[in-house]
């Protein structure tokens, strides 16, 4: 069983309050600590919320990178960008937003690409928060023919094909491994409606023996994990 707290929540509104509150007060007490912060942010819509707030509070943004947990496989300037969702949100407030994902390479070459990006920042992240599927996919770990190496790679990142292609983004991706994600200083995990909540409880109760991918990227987490949940 995965030791794990969860914050329940009635809106969106609500959510996005606590969480910007949360993770502000991670960006000071790192900023105080080792005056520079490394943020991991997940993609898809659910966390655009929680952006707008925590946009609205006042930090030394120059001193807070900010680096996708995972990506497509398609230019920065794409709608399915992560990179593209976070630099339009951070990139404007001075903080630096790092891509890692490289629309021009094949999937094994942009995974080797990516964790070369991240060898280069001052590893470990102050935060990774997690995003979830319905199908339990974290970040982009998903299962397919390179799930495996996700899960036991000693790599930062590596280069991933879902299978099945998840139909919202159809596309390859980078990703944390998750040796990478349980590195972390603090884990943060958002979901919302009722199936995700069912698998994420099933993935914990299970761990290293799910189905779920994110039963099997969070079993053996030291750290404290913080599930924040919304109805839908
Ligand atoms: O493909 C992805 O989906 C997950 C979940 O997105 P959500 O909008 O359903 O919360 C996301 O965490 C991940 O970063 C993204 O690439």
């Amino acid at each position: 069983m995965i030791e794990a707290e969860w914050w329940d929540y009635e809106d969106a509104d609500a959510l996005a309050e606590q969480l910007a509150g949360d993770i502000g007060f991670i960006i000071e007490s790192a900023i105080d600590a080792r005056n520079e912060c490394l943020l991991v942010l997940p993609g898809g819509k659910s966390p655009i919320p929680v952006f707008e707030k925590l946009k609205a509070q006042k930090f030394p943004w120059k001193r807070v990178t900010i680096v996708p947990g995972d990506d497509r496989l398609v230019d920065v300037t794409d709608p399915l960008s992560n990179a593209n969702l976070l630099a339009k949100n951070f990139l404007p407030l001075g903080a630096r937003v790092l891509p890692i994902a490289s629309a021009n390479l094949g999937v094994r070459q942009a995974g080797d690409a990516a964790d070369v990006r991240l060898s280069d920042l001052k590893w470990p992240p102050d935060l990774v928060w997690l995003g979830m599927g319905t199908n339990g996919h974290t970040a982009s770990i998903f299962h397919g023919p390179d799930y495996d190496e996700a899960l036991s790679s000693k790599k930062k990142a590596i280069g991933l094909t879902p299978d099945p292609l998840p139909p919202e983004a159809p596309v390859a991706r980078v990703t944390l491994t998750r040796s990478a994600i349980l590195s972390a200083r603090s884990i943060v995990i958002t979901i919302d409606g009722d199936e995700k909540k069912r698998v994420l409880e099933e993935a914990l109760e299970q761990g290293e023996a799910s189905e779920w991918p994110i039963g099997r990227v969070l079993a053996g987490a030291e750290q404290s994990i913080d599930i924040h949940w919304r109805q839908k």
